[in-house]
Parts: C-alpha cells; structure tokens; sequence
C-alpha cells in the first residue's frame, strides 16, 4: 500500500492536535478542581446568598450585554424576582458580585472605615481620572481627602453664591432662547456646571469659550458611554484586546479634549500662583530696601541736619504708588480668595511646597473634581426640571414658595433665600431618591462581612454593590415609591428612617466631598431657571427610558418646553 505525503501530514497533525488534547483538558480540569478547593470557602459563602441562575462558566454575563437601557432594564426588572432588601448575587464570569439594598446592610459597608477600597471597575476610570479621590485608597486617600474636604466647607461656599447667581441668569438667558420649541435641557445644565465649577472649584475667570465647555461636556458623555460599555461586555476589559479596538482610539480623542482643559486650567492657575508669589516677593523686598533707605537717611540726615529730606520724600512717593496698586488690585483679591481658599487655590500651594501632592496628584484631582462636580449636577438638575414639568401642580408649589421669598422681584439670590427654600429643597431631595445620579456605587471587601438583614456573610475581595436606585424605592422605607412625593422629606416623614436608607451622596467616610456645594449651586440655579419660567414636559414619567451609564441618564433625553412667566420687576 502506497501511502502520500498529504496523508501522512494529516495524521501527524491529527495526533499532535490529540495529544494537546490530552494534555489542556487533565489541565484544565485539573486547574479547575484546585480553584475550587482553593476558593470553597468562598463558594460555600455565595451559595447561602439569592440569586439568578446563569449559564456555565459564563454566569448572568450575557445579560447585560444589550444597549444601556435595556440592560438597565432587565436589571431592575429581574431585581424584583426577590424580595425587596435581600442581597443578590450575580456572576459575571467567574467573579460574584452581590447587591446591597437594605439599609442595615448599607451601613455596614458604606459606614465602615476598613470597607474603602473601590471595586476593581472603577480602575478603567485610571487613564482619565489617574489616582484621584474617588479612586485612591489607603494612606494616600486618607491625607487627600483632609486636605481637599475643607474647601468644600460652607463658609467657602458661601463666597461662591454671586458666581453661582451670574451663570444661573446667563443660562437662563440662553435657554430662553429656544422659545416655545422643545428641547434638552441636559446639555445647558451640562454647560453652566462647567462653567461654575470653572469659576469657583478651579476659581478660574471665565475665559473658556462655550465651545471648549460644551466639548468637553461631550467628550466626558462619550467617555462614560465606553467605560460603562466595557463594564457590560466584560471581553472589552483587559487592555490587551481592548487597545486593538475602535473604542481605545476614541477614547484617546476624548482623553486629549477632557485633559486638555485641565492642563489649560491648571497652567492659567499656576502662573496665577506664580505672579503672586514673585508679587509678594518683591513687596517684601521693597520693604527691606524701604528699611535700609530710612536707616540711610536717617544716617545723612544726622550727618547733615542743615539739607532737606528728599530721598525720604522720593522713597514715600513710590511706597505709596505700590501700595495703591497693591490695594486696588491684589489686596482686595487676596483677601477674597483667601476667604475662599477654592479648592485649586489650595492644591497649587500644596504642590508648590512639595510635601503634600505632586503636580500629577494635582491634575489627577481636577479632572476628578471637574466630572464627579459636573456630570452628577447636571443629571440632578434635568431630572428636577423634567419632573417639575411633569407634576404641575408641584411646580406651581415651588413657585409659590419663590414668590413669597423674593416679592415679585428678579434680585440676585442670597445665601439667606436658599435658606428658605424649604419646599424646593424637599422637591430636589425626592429627585435625588428616584432618580439618584449615582445610582450604584461599588465596592471590594478586604475581609468577611456578616450582612445583618439575613446573617448571610460575604466573602473576602468580594465585590458588593449598593443598589440606590433600589433602595430608594423599597416600600417598607418609601410608601408607594414610584410616585414623586416631596411630603416623602417632611421632617416628620423622615425623622425615624434609617440614615442609610438614603445615599444620594453615599454616606459615611467616603461620602461626597461636593454634597453642600451641589445642593446650594442646584437651590441658586433652579430657582433662577423657575422665577423666569414655567417648565412643561411633554412625556409621562413612565416613559421615560432611564440608562445607567455610571451616571444616570435618560435615553430619550431630558426634552422641555419653557414658558416665561409673567414679567417681574427688575432689579439692577
Ligand atoms: C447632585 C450632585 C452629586 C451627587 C448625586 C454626587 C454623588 C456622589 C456619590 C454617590 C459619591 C460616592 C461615589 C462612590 O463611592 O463610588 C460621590 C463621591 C464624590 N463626589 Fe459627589 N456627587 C454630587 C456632586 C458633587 C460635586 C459638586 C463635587 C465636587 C465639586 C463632587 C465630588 C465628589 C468627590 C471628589 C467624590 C469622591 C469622594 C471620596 O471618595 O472620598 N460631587 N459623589
């Protein structure tokens, strides 16, 4: 028998191929047999925990790889095949993921000083937030957050209210121009909190062009979309495959226009800081040359008590042109801003001495401050306007209240009337309850945590999530949840709810470092955009199609029609 070559090719690649075989599957099987005993313990865990049944291997990943609003969807919908408050595990590959919704639970996460560790997803933020608070960890974390949450304090705040007011009216302005179309109010609330946080946060003037506040608005949209789609399609997450895709390209594009405004920021603040300090410097300067004429000329004048004290006189003329400047100019800004201490003001100076942050914390921290400031705020705000204009009879409550504060008139708001924004205020925090911007927040636990809503433990380095938007709607916490209900924050509603039970900023050692910041700017520019305009949305809540790209957001977009209301009396 004759036998060919081709034949023969054939079967040494038939038996090379089987003997791989025989060697990966004991392998495999092998490996897997020792992830398991290695890991019983933790599976032993997850299995006393409720959850969906997934599929082998692959677990509930497969559910969450449609378009963000239908993932956001199945996920609430699925969430009420248990009951409200119990924790849910998930598996996304091989990794369990547990959701937190009953306020017990909550705390003993949320208020724990050990729990602080971010879960690994919130490491794709790292190319664009790099290690900045809402990363970092440990010490690192610690010393940053001492030093950046003091600039947040409202004695700061409170300096910030006219640049709060002047934005408020110049939006106002803009959006009055839309006339009586319809449109999305998200993008202008996008733009005026970028621009307040510019003026104040940064304590930059205003000299970005729109254009450069709308881009970057957009390219930190675009930039949530890719991380929140790499957080569904898991395959997307190891950089080795995901450097090769489309998504990295853009992602760099986005990068550049989003770090571009930093460093523009960061550049125009530092030889601000720069200009001062050699200001100082030469004053102080002046002054020991101012001491060492004197001294001269009291040595010639004793020397020669007949001649008249020119230099004394020359000297006192140019001491007090500088002064003059320095009063006029600096010194009125020096004492503003330094009242204010604004966050970047105080960064730079840290960097400058050394010892605190690096120039790379520093920027690290303003591109942390400009999306956690911008993005939640102008979420916030779009579902307040869309709701006032979906629940008239609320607005008209609100409106109530406005007239009564401010008579008819359009003066500038003062810290005193967001004071008494009592019924605005609970209308803002029922928002925040139904829609919260963040509406997950993630975590990874370093050891055991037994849960006491059911005694069940989590696992070491297991990733849990607390499920806002689901705890918020809990019924035992919130009668008829679904409804918008501001009465939900009358003081006597609230008084005996558990403290965790409500976690828009999140709670305890790592809560929001910007809450009292993002309520007053919010009280200042919904009230300016209410006193001008009655708000109309056309669209019935249920419709809308809500997505959780990290940050909640409506699909169909945030569309308004506003209506002037009757003229006021203007106020110079
Ligand atoms: C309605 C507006 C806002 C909402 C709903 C909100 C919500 C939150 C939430 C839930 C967290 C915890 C996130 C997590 O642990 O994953 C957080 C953290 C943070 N927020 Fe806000 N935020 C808002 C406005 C602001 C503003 C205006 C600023 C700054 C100007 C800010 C700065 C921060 C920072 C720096 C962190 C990280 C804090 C840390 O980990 O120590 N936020 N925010």
């Amino acid at each position: 028998m004759v036998v060919s070559v081709e034949t023969v090719n054939v079967w040494r690649m038939f038996s090379s191929t089987t003997t791989l075989l025989y060697l990966l599957v004991p392998a495999l099987s092998l490996f897997y047999i020792y992830y398991r005993i290695s890991k019983r313990r933790m599976f032993e865990l997850l299995s006393k925990i409720d959850g969906p049944s997934g599929l082998p291997l692959v677990g509930n990943a497969l559910e969450f790889v449609g378009d963000p609003h239908t993932t956001f969807k199945i996920l609430y919908e699925r969430s009420f095949e248990f009951e409200h408050g119990t924790p849910v595990k998930i598996w996304i590959g091989p990794r369990a993921v547990v959701f937190l919704t009953d306020p017990r639970d909550v705390e003993v996460i949320l208020g724990s000083h050990v729990h602080i560790d971010k879960s690994p997803d919130y490491r794709l933020f790292e190319p664009w937030l790099g290690d900045g608070l809402l990363i970092s960890t440990g010490e690192k974390w610690r010393a940053h957050r001492k030093l950046i949450a003091p600039t947040f304090h409202l004695n700061v705040l409170k300096s910030f209210i006219n640049i709060f007011n002047k934005n408020s009216r110049s939006i106002v302005e803009k959006m009055g121009k839309n006339g009586s179309k319809d449109f999305d109010v998200h993008e202008y609330m996008g733009e005026a909190t970028v621009e307040i946080l510019l003026e104040t946060a940064m304590g930059v003037d205003k000299g970005t062009q729109d254009r450069e506040a709308n881009e970057y608005v957009v390219s930190v949209m675009k930039m949530c979309d890719i991380l929140h789609m790499r957080h569904r399609q898991v395959w997307f997450r190891p950089e080795i495959i995901f450097q090769f895709t489309k998504y990295a390209k853009a992602q760099e594009r986005f990068l550049q226009i989003i770090h571009g405004l930093t460093n523009k920021i960061l550049q125009a603040k530092k030889s601000d800081y720069l200009k001062k300090k050699q200001l100082a410097a030469s004053e102080a300067e002046s002054e020991v040359s101012k001491k060492q004429e004197k001294e001269k000329a009291q040595v010639k004048l004793e020397e020669n008590k007949s001649q008249k004290p020119e230099i004394t006189e020359g000297v006192g003329v140019s001491y007090g042109q500088s002064v003059g400047l320095k009063d006029d100019l600096d010194v009125d800004d020096d004492v503003g801003e330094k009242k204010r201490q604004a966050f970047l003001d105080l960064l730079i100076e840290s960097a400058e001495n050394g010892t605190v942050l690096t120039d790379k914390e520093v920027r690290e921290q303003v591109d942390t401050i400009m999306f956690e400031g911008h993005d939640t705020t102008s979420a916030g705000s779009s579902f307040f306007l869309c709701l006032m204009g979906s629940h008239q009879d609320i607005q008209d409550k609100v409106y109530e209240e406005l007239e009564s504060i401010f008579k008819g008139s359009d003066r500038p708001c003062t810290f005193q009337d967001t004071l008494e924004m009592k019924y605005l205020e609970r209308c803002l925090m029922e928002t925040l309850r139904m829609y919260p911007p963040v509406p997950m927040i993630a975590r990874q636990v370093k050891e055991e945590v037994t849960l006491p809503s059911t005694g069940a433990i989590l696992p070491a380095d297991c990733t849990v999530i607390i499920g806002t938007f689901k705890l918020h709607r809990n019924p035992k916490i919130y009668p008829n949840p679904e409804k918008f209900n501001p009465d939900n924050f009358l003081p006597e509603n609230s008084a005996n709810r558990h403290y965790y039970s409500y976690v828009p900023f999140s709670a305890g050692p790592r809560s929001c470092v910007g809450r009292k910041y993002a309520v007053l700017k919010l009280k200042v520019l919904l009230s300016t955009i209410l006193r001008k305009f009655r708000v109309v949305a056309n669209k019935d809540e249920k419709e809308w199609q809500l997505q959780a790209d990290i940050i909640l957001k409506r699909t169909d977009g945030f569309r308004v029609i506003l209506e002037p209301r009757k003229k006021v009396k203007t106020v110079a």
